[in-house]
């Protein structure tokens, strides 16, 4: 099958809600991440009324809590889709530790290949202790970053939202938590992840060192930046810069790139902050943030630390997007190793990314917010994985949440934001 082609598309801006209306639509409509982004689809689904209704996916399992979290979103992508009268074939590659156990490699070429040639490609996690000692280039870590620099997908985009039926979760005092709705821009294929020369060695006075490069070109800066800005202008038109530009050159770089920028968005109110303001003011007061720009380390950093705002880990979804091609869709967390075939973990941040999928990589709104919509009535009811537990609701595993989130699917659709 050709590859599908994802484009930013740059439409006109969706009026921007108050925080007051924000919260109320929160409370009334599961419509987690919708409208947050810009507009990213592939061609196929792009036309008013889409010629092409089936897709290939390619899913990518991986390691530890991975295998569980994708059986499930599979099952409820599947099942959303079929209501909507999408059909999808699957192809189920092996990648991270369970790629080198079977072929040597972290990412065979294979499981690219596919990727490459699917409509979008859905992930669990990679990692483990089995493999920590394994060399850099052997590492499921490795494999992860060469499958996202493999299909470009420069920019990963973050949501977090604080729901409303989790308010209990977040380790926040409640009133600095309620409200919040942040959405994260990482650049993702750039910067000191990706950086030469990078390695191990030995100094001037014999000592073992190890050593890393941050660089950012002005066209891998304007790429990311011109995301943040549009996502900005779709959401309530606030973009805060987050560098290190008081110490690194690669930082200086990107603030005056953002910052010029910036006079092609005169809608979008643009700040820069440094990162370890920027870590320390969104625990202060993070309803202070719309929209966050950032390269690849700080922006991996900040939305972990955004999770706990949310309640957890294990309910933020991501969306990474390139110019063209499948975009990649996966939790922002990573293979829970210590939880890992215990029946622990909580599925619906893949979920909500395979929601994401449907949105914003196939252009099939409807079918997501059928899963978006039966997220929020399995939070309503009280079902709840041990890290969004509170007292008060029902503690279930890994696989009744995603029967339950299965039973919603076909729930009544409520009318779009
Ligand atoms: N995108 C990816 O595949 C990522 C992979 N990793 C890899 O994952 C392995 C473990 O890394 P950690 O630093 O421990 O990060 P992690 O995100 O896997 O786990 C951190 C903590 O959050 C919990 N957690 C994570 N996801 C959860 C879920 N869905 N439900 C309930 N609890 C959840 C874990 O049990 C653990 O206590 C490492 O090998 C690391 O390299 C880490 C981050 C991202
Ligand atoms: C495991 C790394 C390659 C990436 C990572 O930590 C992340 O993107 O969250």
């Amino acid at each position: 099958m050709a590859a599908t082609h994802l484009q930013l598309h740059l439409a006109a801006p969706l009026k921007p809600q108050t925080h007051l209306q924000k919260a109320k639509t929160f409370a009334t409509n599961p419509a987690i991440c919708r409208t947050k982004l810009p507009t990213v689809r592939c061609s196929a689904a792009a036309a008013a009324t889409p010629a092409k209704r089936s897709y290939n996916i390619t899913l990518l399992p991986g390691d530890g809590i991975g295998p569980e979290i994708i059986s499930i979103s599979k099952d409820v992508l599947q099942f959303a889709a079929s209501l909507e009268g999408i059909e999808i074939k699957y192809q189920e590659m092996p990648v991270g530790g369970s790629a080198i156990d079977l072929t040597g490699v972290p990412l065979p070429e294979e499981t690219l290949a596919a990727a490459k040639q699917s409509d979008a490609v859905l992930l669990g996690a990679i990692g483990g202790y089995k493999w920590d000692k394994l060399e850099k280039k052997l590492k499921p870590e490795t494999g992860l970053l060469q499958l996202r620099a493999g299909l470009d997908v420069f920019a990963n985009l973050r949501p977090a939202t604080v729901l409303p039926q989790l308010i209990d979760c977040t380790t926040l005092k409640r009133e600095v938590a309620e409200g919040v709705d942040l959405m994260v821009v990482r650049e993702l294929t750039s910067g000191i992840y990706f950086g030469e020369p990078r390695g191990f060695g030995v100094n001037e006075k014999g000592e073992e060192i190890g050593f890393n490069t941050e660089v950012y070109s002005v066209s891998q800066i304007n790429r990311i930046a011109r995301v943040a800005f549009e996502t900005a202008r779709k959401r309530r038109g606030k973009l805060c810069s987050v560098d290190k530009a008081n110490v690194l050159e690669a930082s200086m770089l990107w603030r005056k790139k953002v910052t010029e920028m910036a006079a092609d968005y005169p809608d979008v109110e643009l700040s820069h902050m440094y990162i370890d303001n920027a870590a320390m003011q969104l625990i202060r007061d993070p309803k202070q943030f719309d929209t966050i720009l950032t390269n690849n380390i700080f922006g991996d950093i900040l939305s972990d630390e955004a999770s706990m705002i949310s309640g957890s880990i294990g309910m933020l979804p991501s969306a990474s997007i390139g110019q063209s091609g499948p975009g990649l869709f996966e939790p922002i967390h990573g293979s829970a190793p210590d939880i890992a075939g215990q029946d622990k973990a909580n599925p619906l941040a893949t979920i909500l990314s395979a929601a994401m999928l449907l949105r914003y990589g196939l252009g099939e709104s409807k079918a997501a917010d059928r899963i978006e919509a039966a997220v929020m009535e399995t939070l309503n009811k009280g079902l709840r994985t041990g890290d969004i537990y509170s007292a008060g609701n029902k503690l279930v595993g890994c696989k009744e949440m995603g029967e339950q989130v299965m039973k919603s699917v076909d729930c009544q659709i409520p009318a779009a934001v």
